[in-house]
């Protein structure tokens, strides 16, 4: 089996006495690199002023190396915050009106591409595969390439691919499209997003699909494929029940007293729908009077990305929008939204979610979110929540025992909440566990699996 290199932006490296950081991205990858052995590179989340970076670290911890460099403050600003966060992030959310191209900050994303190849190149042998992760890296293996590395290589991108119309107004669309022509195999999360890449290729006429999953343009032929993510299911679901005593998770239950949870987690993102969820749930106390006193609306939303102005400015509107509503529809004894701005150990977390009589995941795009598949995990078989889910999360094709939601129109979740509020067991039994059939069998083990086996393929 060959060895095996990933190559993303943030890499989790263990803490100390190993243990693996959240998430179940990191649980899988983690997985795949021991069983083959192999190296994990990336950002060390650090900068070195405007000094060269120091060279590369390796850490060994077993059969995985752990390869960061620093970058300096000129490339985090336009090679991460910039071009990264500020343009391939909002256009591949179909926020062209959030979009701020900059020459400088494109020549940073692909300077700072280069460097990565350069720093990644002296590891690489001969058999090694290599796959690289999400929208910072797409021009990597046209590096690579260049430098005369015939390796397989292969990309997923966790995020959402837009149609033409929407690509296209990114002046570099061209060189985005070319350098992922570069890959042997590029997995979306969903077939949608799928049809908008082949979309792409046609409208140009820079390429075509010829069959058999295979894409041909700038004179390669690649395959492409809808590789969705999953959760570390059987795992969570353990953890949700254990949470239960977890100290933390009984305070909540404490401090609810008796009240319908609703539960919400979202890094603080404008792709996340905040706004019009919160205006949703005002709407929903309004229109159903009854309810007054009898919910609380657990908003957990992480800081994300604050020097990104885009974000900075997220983070006031949505505290003030939760707050005015506090104040208008709130009584004496009820605060109905507690608005947290800090992250939340997955332990806990999971407990919440059992908590929760409604997941309230209404993001306006999302590749995936996780958040939705660990709600569902996170159940009580003989008691579960029901999921209020958006049509535009990725996790939308296949769970569809959630109450599908349009999230820009906000009577309709508004309703969809009383909707779920309302369930009979029953129904919410049936609902559930159609969709935990579905994590089980495509868990992220899985997605990682058969990621591989078409890229050795
Ligand atoms: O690294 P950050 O800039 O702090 O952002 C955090 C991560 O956000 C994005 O997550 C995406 O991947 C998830 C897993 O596939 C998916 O469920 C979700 O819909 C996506 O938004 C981003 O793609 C990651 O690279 C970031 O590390
Ligand atoms: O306070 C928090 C909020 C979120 N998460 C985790 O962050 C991930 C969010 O992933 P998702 O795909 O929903 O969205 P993203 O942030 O990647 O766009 C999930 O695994 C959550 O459990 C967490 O550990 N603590």
């Amino acid at each position: 089996m060959s060895r095996l290199v990933i190559v993303s932006n943030r890499v989790p490296v263990p803490e100390k006495g190993g243990i693996v950081p959240a998430g179940g991205l990191a649980v899988a990858l983690k997985a795949a690199l021991e069983e083959r052995g192999g190296i994990w590179m990336g950002w060390s989340g650090k900068s070195s002023g405007e000094s060269e970076p120091e060279p590369l670290t390796v850490t060994q911890q077993g059969k995985i190396g752990y390869a960061l460099t620093d970058l300096t403050d000129t490339d985090v600003e336009e090679y991460y915050h910039g071009f990264a966060n500020r343009v391939l992030w909002p256009i591949c959310h179909y926020r062209l009106d959030l979009a701020e191209y900059g020459r400088k900050e494109m020549a940073g994303y692909f300077r700072v591409n280069r460097f990565f190849a350069h720093r990644l190149a002296p590891l690489i042998q001969p058999d090694d595969v290599i796959w690289v992760h999400d929208y910072h890296m797409i021009p990597l293996a046209a590096e690579l390439r260049q430098m005369g590395f015939k390796n397989k290589i292969g990309f997923f991108l966790h995020i959402p691919w837009p149609p033409a119309d929407v690509l296209f107004t990114m002046p570099v669309h061209e060189e985005i499209m070319r350098g992922l022509s570069h890959y042997d195999l590029v997995g979306f999360q969903t077939d949608h997003d799928l049809e908008n890449f082949a979309g792409c290729l046609r409208r140009e006429g820079i390429g075509d699909e010829v069959g058999d999953g295979k894409f041909s343009s700038h004179g390669r032929t690649f395959g492409g494929g809808a590789y969705s993510i999953g959760i570390e299911t059987a795992a969570f679901a353990e953890f949700a029940k254990r949470a239960s005593s977890n100290i933390m998770v009984r305070k909540a239950r404490q401090s609810v007293e008796g009240r319908d949870l609703i539960i919400g987690v979202d890094r603080l993102d404008y792709s996340k729908g905040l706004t019009q969820r919160i205006d949703a749930f005002e709407r929903f106390i309004l229109a159903n009077p009854g309810q007054q006193g009898r919910v609380t609306y657990l908003q957990i939303t992480p800081k994300s990305r604050s020097e990104v102005p885009e974000y900075e400015s997220m983070q006031r509107m949505v505290a003030e929008q939760a707050g005015r509503v506090n104040g208008a529809i709130g009584t004496v004894d009820w605060v109905p939204i507690r608005y947290i701005n800090r992250s939340i150990g997955r332990n806990v977390l999971a407990g919440l979610y059992r908590l929760g009589k409604v997941g309230l995941v209404t993001p306006l795009r999302d590749g995936m979110n996780l958040v939705a598949k660990e709600y569902v995990a996170a159940q009580d078989s003989e008691d579960p929540g029901v999921l209020v889910l958006s049509r535009f999360a990725g996790a939308a094709r296949k769970l569809d025992g959630a109450l599908l939601v349009n999230p820009y129109d906000v009577d309709a979740t508004a309703n969809a909440i009383a909707r779920a509020l309302s369930m009979p067991a029953e129904e919410r039994r049936q609902r559930w566990q159609g969709m935990m059939t579905h994590l089980l069998e495509h868990d992220v083990s899985r997605w990682c699996d058969d990621f591989l086996a078409d890229l050795a393929a």
